[in-house]
């Protein structure tokens, strides 16, 4: 789904109401009618509190009130932070019909915070109607000591369009910033909600259409999308009754130490959980042993080795070897010594897809200029340390500003990055960027990588594109994470627990 900047959902409005002779009252309507929608679905909500800022984010709210005083057994009281006479056009006129129709309105000047928290101590629902995409300047004042009361009240929090604090380009938060349950934002994701820190205040983010015309939506570009299911369905790899082994792709998977065998076991399994047709693990000798005892499967082999890691002298076997594979995968557990980054050398300079995690990125750092030059499609999988290796910038240069450095390194070595964060974003060359809301604190764990980077290898194999292969990747290893989760706890799973998500999320994404 395209992911929209708040300047672009100013746009849109301003020509749904200019081009299509849309009033925006009626947007506004529409708008309040989806979380009215929502709000009747909350048995639990029969005590609303509706608070309303000076903006059409309070008008939204002030529509909300209206459209549920109409309702039986609901109680309403709005809390307007604004002085009437300074509300939004559109605001206003909503403000006038409550009045009317006897909704009890508590305008909040300076010493009612008393009598808010005493209402919000009542409520069983909390509207957070206090500002949306319109916030310039930190919260401050009148309306800090609000939000200060919305977090402390036990009910359960809407956040109208966005929790009212929160900047919805970067999402950074502004001062400080309502906690939600849930947020219903208008039109289309806005890009703020997705990122760190925003998205621990919106709680589940429900989009929802207010009517404006699905020609300008389809309209405006954008090169941000969110990773969902409609999108992923269409990326699944064809399975043919007429097919074999060879059919599905051949994938060599490069990596492996003493002490580290189970990295590669993971990364090779996964290839072949996800489809591909034929997977083989090519470690050092000293853990062949290991590796053979591990895997039934996959096939492996063993290759020169000199204390515990890939040898220099593994290049002859496997020059010739590359050749046969369709994709090469290199890196889980590989190190970093002076034999593997001869290898790594190899891969690069092959004419084969591959999948670059792990150790192998670090080892790329002199060998940018190869990496750029490069006929076929590369992935690479780093976490933000390996990243900060690849590109000498720090971690938390990386963390403040994941968006700008990993669409910076796609373009510049035309590769497709998978930043693994806890909002992988997937970035292709051309700047696209695809970012994942799904996945969990028990992935934060050693050994998650390992399959991801698989899984991506696996579906690579299948004839995916690279995005393509990467965004199916993220999507399954996070599904599959989330549907672990459930059973076993975020701390009681283990990244080869993910094996059987991956069945439930490929079921679940052909919807059996
Ligand atoms: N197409 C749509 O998506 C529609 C969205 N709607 C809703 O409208 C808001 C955006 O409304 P806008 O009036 O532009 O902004 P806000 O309500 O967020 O508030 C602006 C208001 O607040 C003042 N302000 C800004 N920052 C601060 C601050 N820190 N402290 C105090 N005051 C501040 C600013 O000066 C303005 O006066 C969108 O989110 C939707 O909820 C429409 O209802 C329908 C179409
Ligand atoms: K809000």
């Amino acid at each position: 789904m395209k992911v929209l900047v708040p300047q672009q959902i100013r746009e849109l409005d301003k020509r749904a109401i200019e081009e299509y002779a849309i009033p925006s009252v009626l947007l506004m309507e529409h708008a309040a009618l989806c979380v009215v929608e929502r709000i009747k679905a909350l048995d639990f909500a029969k005590r609303i509190v509706i608070v309303c800022g000076p903006g059409n984010n309070g008008g939204d709210g002030l529509a909300i009130a209206r459209l549920l005083a109409g309702l039986e057994n609901r109680r309403v009281d709005v809390f307007l932070v604004a002085s009437p006479d300074k509300l939004s056009a559109d605001g206003k006129i909503y403000y006038e019909i409550i009045k009317k129709l006897g909704v009890h309105i508590i305008s909040l000047n300076e010493g009612a915070e008393v009598l808010l928290e005493e209402y919000l101590n009542k409520a069983t629902l909390i509207i957070d109607a206090l500002f949306g995409t319109g916030l310039t300047r930190p919260i401050e004042g009148k309306y800090r000591k609000v939000i200060e009361k919305i977090n402390e009240a036990d009910a359960y929090v809407m956040s109208v369009d966005c929790p009212s604090g929160i900047e919805t380009e970067e999402g950074k938060v502004l001062g400080t910033a309502v906690f939600a349950n849930e947020t219903i934002t208008f039109v289309a994701p806005k890009l703020g909600l997705l990122l760190y820190p925003a998205f621990e205040y919106t709680g589940e983010v429900r989009v929802v259409d207010i009517g404006i015309p699905k020609a300008l939506l389809e309209e405006i570009k954008s090169p941000y999308w969110h990773i969902d299911r409609l999108e992923m369905r269409k990326y699944l790899p064809k399975r043919y009754s007429r097919s074999n082994k060879g059919t599905y792709g051949r994938v060599l998977a490069i990596g492996g130490q003493m002490g580290m065998s189970g990295a590669i076991v993971l990364a090779s399994q996964a290839a072949l959980k996800v489809g591909a047709g034929l997977v083989t693990a090519a470690v050092p000798n000293s853990i062949h042993q290991v590796i053979e005892c591990k895997l039934t499967e996959v096939m492996s082999l063993p290759l020169a080795d000199k204390e515990g890691q890939l040898s220099e002298e593994a290049i002859q076997v496997l020059k010739p070897l590359i050749q046969k594979q369709d994709i090469v995968l290199i890196g889980p557990g590989m190190g970093r010594g002076t034999g593997a980054e001869k290898v790594v050398f190899q891969v690069l300079i092959s004419d084969k897809p591959c999948v670059i995690d792990a150790d192998a990125l670090v080892l790329l750092k002199n060998k940018l200029e190869l990496l750029k030059n490069r006929k076929a499609p590369t992935i690479l999988t780093p976490h933000p340390g390996e990243l900060a290796a690849l590109t000498g910038l720090t971690i938390q240069e990386i963390v403040d500003n994941p968006i700008k450095i990993t669409k910076d390194f796609a373009s510049r070595y035309h590769v497709t990055m998978v930043l693994k964060t806890e909002r992988t974003l997937v970035v292709e060359p051309t700047g696209n960027v695809y970012i994942n809301t799904r996945g969990n604190s028990g992935m934060a764990k050693g050994g998650s990588g390992d399959v991801l980077s698989g899984v991506i290898a696996g579906l690579l194999a299948q004839g995916l594109l690279a995005s393509a292969s990467a965004q199916l990747g993220v999507y399954l290893h996070s599904y599959a994470g989330d549907r672990v989760a459930e059973r076993k706890t975020t701390y009681a799973f283990l990244p080869t627990d993910l094996f059987e998500g991956i069945e439930q999320a490929f079921k679940e994404l052909i919807g059996y």
